[in-house]
């Protein structure tokens, strides 16, 4: 049996590729209104009308074949056949923002040139129209010589017109070589060809450019970008907590339940001190998880983030970053791996490498619980005026001491280590658009599957390991379960590394487990203070907060805060670095500044707050 063919969807970043593959496949690929989204290649099966089974494969977005990064490489590469055992496209789909025609014209003539069967995807035809913008896919066809096919990927139109059309498309002689026509020739065939198959424009682009004057504007931009940022946060804290409350409800009832129902022993031990109070303790965050990605899937899906990214830009430059690091780092606030996996679209390689330095002191969601349950702890629930709650400033707070932390160290790498002048930033802006309410009940969906998983996989493993580190030896009568076991004695001995920055043995001993993941810190607190309580029935109720009220000063709380903003306590992040950067030379780097920076804060603010005299 002969292999099925392959069919490439190619084309300009941000010209909804991905979105195409997902509707044309049934896959999840990641889509968003910016570009850059996707930066390696992903094939899925498609059967064609013809009944014809063939190999769809996503590529990351490019400007042109000659490859200026390292995710526009791999699209150049797939399309010459680069990759070892991969055939190249038999037939490829090019797909065009229809509302953006001349820019995506440029890259599709290189494309055609290439000789290949090739179909136009004419997409987004939707937000042309909604601008008024009238085209004519057969004026097209003919400037072109192949079949151009309107569709809106994520309305799933004209799906149908376009597998007929790859199951048909043939191999032709492209009229003119990609050696005969350079750049600028297609730059001025482009605008005749978007000229001549435009039939009317208006009304909607004059408003959104008079949107653009007010959230770019030089000083007014940057603000409303700080406003939006900062209610994130705050209702961050607001709304989840009825949602948080309920959960935590759920968590205790079920202690007290398997505890009143279980035969007293180890193993109820291990189900009520480890498991349930353990990977409890992290699963009352996921309302909090919820919140933030709500705002940013749908801050992304309107185009509004690209405008913040172009915003940074300026501020980026001063640091001798470009804005392309923007969205990297953006990413980052999800989680640092696929932040520092984006860093591929960066052109140049010491601004990329600068990137993925300090894309682990972005705030991701594995530091949120750590940071929600110590602020709910120790920072009262009080406003301070003009509606603004203190535990959502301080969150605010924690997340802009990452960024400052970032820019400084981004400041000094790039005098230093990774020495080099600033490169220019293009990057379309994308159109604003309305967030579609499926797209953004499936990325949430996504964004909370995640952190489920990692409680039931990582996190519960985790807690598992040390709540029976925690309990073996056994306790003579009399003394402390945590000191007299292995997991103290190790703790013991780090406590004395961390006493100087005000840490107890409780929080040297919540460190080593969050290396895996920072969630863990949470957990093991909450299993540290459950077993040392377990002699004490009536202590059994006491949740986490009361707990580490008990045992941790403010000063000392603040530190742990502190701490958190910049250890690199994640291993995945460190071997996502060592693959980015093909060695271990970045990030143990990466480790020792990090680390270093860590104890420098979480010193200064224990000092500092106890001199304030907190
Ligand atoms: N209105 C409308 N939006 C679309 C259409 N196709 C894609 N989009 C949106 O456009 C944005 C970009 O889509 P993607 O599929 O991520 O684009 P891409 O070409 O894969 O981009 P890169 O991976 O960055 O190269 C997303 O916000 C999509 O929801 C369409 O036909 N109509
Ligand atoms: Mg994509």
């Amino acid at each position: 049996m002969s292999r099925p063919r392959k069919i490439a969807l190619v084309g300009n970043p941000n010209a909804g590729k991905s979105a195409l593959f997902n509707a044309l496949t049934g896959a999840r690929q990641k889509i968003a209104n910016y570009p850059g989204v996707t930066v390696e290649r992903k094939s899925g099966r498609l059967v064609l009308p013809t009944g014809e089974p063939v190999e769809l494969t996503d590529l990351p977005g490019a400007y042109g074949l000659d490859a200026t990064s390292p995710d526009e490489e791999v699209t150049a590469k797939v399309l010459r056949g680069g990759f070892a055992g991969e055939a190249e496209p038999d037939v490829i789909v090019v797909v065009l923002d229809a509302s953006n025609l001349e820019q995506h014209l440029v890259f599709a003539q290189e494309l055609l040139a290439l000789g290949k069967p090739t179909v136009i995807a004419l997409n987004m035809v939707d937000l042309a129209e909604r601008d008024g913008l009238v085209l004519d896919p057969a004026v097209l066809e003919e400037e072109l010589g192949v079949r151009v096919v309107p569709t809106v990927a994520v309305r799933r139109r004209g799906l149908a017109d376009l597998g007929e059309a790859m199951a048909s498309a043939e191999t032709r002689t492209p009229r003119l070589g990609v050696s005969e026509i350079g750049e600028t020739e297609r730059r001025v065939a482009a605008h005749a060809m978007a000229a001549a198959a435009i039939l009317s424009e208006t009304r909607q682009r004059r408003m959104h450019a008079q949107l653009d004057k007010v959230l770019l504007h030089p000083w007014l931009g940057p603000v409303i970008m700080m406003a939006i940022f900062f209610v994130m946060f705050q209702a961050v804290f607001a709304w989840a907590t009825p949602f948080a409350d309920g959960l935590d409800a759920a968590a205790s009832w079920l202690h007290d339940t398997v505890k009143a129902t279980m035969p007293a022993g180890l193993l109820r031990d291990l189900i009520t001190d480890g498991v349930i109070a353990g990977v409890g303790a992290v699963i009352v965050f996921l309302p909090q998880i919820v919140i933030l990605f709500a705002f940013i899937l749908a801050l992304e899906a309107s185009g509004y983030m690209a405008r913040a990214a172009f915003l940074m830009d300026r501020l980026m430059a001063l640091v001798g970053l470009s804005g392309r690091s923007f969205i990297p780092l953006l990413s980052s606030f999800a989680c640092a791996i696929p932040g520092i996996m984006a860093t591929r679209s960066i052109t140049d390689p010491k601004d990329r490498l600068t990137t993925i330095l300090i894309a682990p002191m972005m705030t991701c969601s594995a530091r949120m619980p750590v940071y929600a349950v110590i602020i709910a702890a120790f920072i009262p629930a009080r406003g301070v005026g003009w509606g603004i709650g203190l535990q959502g400033l301080v969150l605010f707070c924690l997340f802009l001491a990452g960024i400052v932390g970032a820019i400084v160290v981004a400041l000094v790498l790039r005098s230093s280590v990774t020495k080099g002048a600033a490169s220019g930033f293009i990057m379309e802006l994308p159109k604003y658009q309305m967030p579609r309410l499926k797209d953004m009940a499936i990325g949430l969906w996504q964004r909370a599957w995640i952190f489920l998983r990692r409680a039931g996989t990582i996190i519960f493993t985790v807690t598992v390991v040390l709540w029976v580190l925690l309990n073996f030896p056994q306790a003579k009568p009399g003394e402390s379960q945590v000191d007299a076991s292995i997991a103290g004695h190790v703790a013991n001995g780090l406590a004395v590394v961390v006493k100087p920055i005000g840490f107890n043995r409780d929080m040297a001993l919540a460190l080593i487990p969050a290396m895996a993941a920072r969630e863990v810190a949470v957990s093991s607190l909450a299993t540290t203070y459950s077993v040392d309580a377990s002699d004490d029935e009536d202590q059994q109720a006491a949740d986490l907060g009361t707990r580490l009220r008990s045992h941790w000063t403010l000063p000392m709380a603040l530190a742990f805060l502190a701490w958190f903003v910049f250890a690199p306590q994640c291993m995945s992040t460190i071997a996502v670095t060592r693959r980015e950067t093909n060695g271990w030379k970045w990030p143990i780097f990466m480790l020792a500044y990090l680390f270093g920076l860590a104890y420098l804060a979480a010193g200064l603010t224990y000092w500092l707050a106890v001199w304030a005299g907190l």
